[in-house]
């Protein structure tokens, strides 16, 4: 089986070059044409010599995959669904809002975690995404020229999967890579010590932090991983830490009706977060099936913002997005692993 150039840093592609005995300028030209020109077959890099693009296939290939599926919709969001060679599902949403595009983009296939709420965490875990795999879900859909943001927002738990994102992270926003600015992109996580350490030290990227209850036994019941690395403890962590220079801190709340959205929430949260740089998104909940839990309704919310913005933290209401579409992350390819095994069975 041949290797995947894409995904590779240019360290990575300046080792591959040497030991094929190409000019070690060849691994910045083998980087222009794959993360700046974005070509589908190394036949397109036309200035390595025939010769050693010959080479270089013997042993390589590009390695983007297109979606399996996508499903749109109405209000133009675009759900779509990748395929791993271990025939699993993972799923990137395309978001236009205006001047901004933003892709949502999956870290893993399933998820550890298993936040209460979250059906990607219902799924269990069934592996991490590769660098290939993650940027992947970047190049191979249409509308790859015109995006402006990218969130680490769809399956998985980023912190989990920390050496792979990193490394997407440093092709996204290097020169030889995309050369995005890291302010176009959102890391989110539950917060895992080890992996909110290393990602504060090795990256410039945002960061959003799922926070959902101010409280650490309330919080512990929704996500788990709170006893892990509680929330006491990622606030201080976050408190010695310099968010002052363009790098943005958020923390992901969602509204569960009759459960953490009354007032005393929102007090709690104030005094929690008091002295941080940071905003709070406010986000309603997308249902799961077999889950008691219930979006709160407009006016609660709309209230829970004006409290934490009279009382000095930055709040918004996420819009919600592709209701229409299976819009909690890990529906869609919840319901194609079902389907495949589906007619997996009709087959037998
Ligand atoms: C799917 S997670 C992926 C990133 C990371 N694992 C995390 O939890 O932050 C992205 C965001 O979606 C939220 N989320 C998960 N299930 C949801 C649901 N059913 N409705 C609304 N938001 C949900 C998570 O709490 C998190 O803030
Ligand atoms: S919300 Fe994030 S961490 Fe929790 S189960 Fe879902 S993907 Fe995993």
């Amino acid at each position: 089986m041949k290797t995947a150039l894409l995904g590779k840093t240019l360290d990575e592609l300046n080792d591959a070059v040497k030991e094929l005995g190409m000019p070690a300028f060849s691994a910045r030209q083998i980087a222009q044409w794959l993360y700046g020109k974005k070509v589908s077959s190394i036949d397109e890099m036309t200035n390595l010599s025939l010769r050693n693009r010959e080479l270089l296939k013997e042993h390589y290939e590009v390695g983007a995959a297109l979606p399996v599926h996508a499903m749109r919709s109405a209000d133009g969001t675009v759900k779509y669904l990748f395929r791993t060679p271990e025939g699993n599902f993972v799923e990137s949403v395309y978001i236009p809002d205006g001047e901004r595009a933003t892709l949502c983009v999956s870290s893993q296939v399933g998820c550890k975690m298993n936040c209460k709420f979250c059906m990607t965490g219902k799924q269990g875990y069934a592996g991490s995404l590769t660098v290939t795999q993650i940027l992947n879900q970047i190049y191979s859909i249409p509308e790859r020229d015109s995006l402006t943001n990218v969130v680490f927002m769809g399956m998985g738990e980023p912190f989990d999967n920390l050496d792979a994102v990193l490394r997407a992270l440093e092709i996204l926003t290097s020169d030889y890579g995309y050369a995005w600015s890291p302010k176009r992109i959102t890391v989110s996580t539950v917060g895992l010590r080890r992996g909110l350490e290393r990602f504060l030290a090795e990256s410039d990227c945002h960061l959003a932090v799922s926070l959902h209850s101010p409280f650490p036994s309330q919080r512990a019941e929704l996500m788990p991983a709170e006893r892990a690395f509680p929330i006491t403890e990622i606030v201080n962590v976050l408190r010695n830490y310099d968010f002052s220079k363009q790098r943005r801190l958020s923390f992901e709340y969602i509204l569960f009706g009759g459960v953490n959205d009354s007032l005393v929430y929102a007090k709690e949260l104030v005094k929690l977060l008091r002295g941080l740089d940071c905003r709070i998104n406010l986000i309603r909940f997308h249902a799961i099936p077999g889950v008691d839990l219930q979006g709160a309704d407009m006016e609660t919310m709309t209230a829970f913002r004006d409290y934490l913005t009279k009382h000095g933290i930055f709040a918004t209401i996420r819009a919600s997005r592709g209701e229409d579409i299976f819009a909690a992350c890990g529906m869609l390819s919840t319901a194609e692993q079902q389907a495949e095994k589906e007619r997996n069975l009709v087959k037998q």
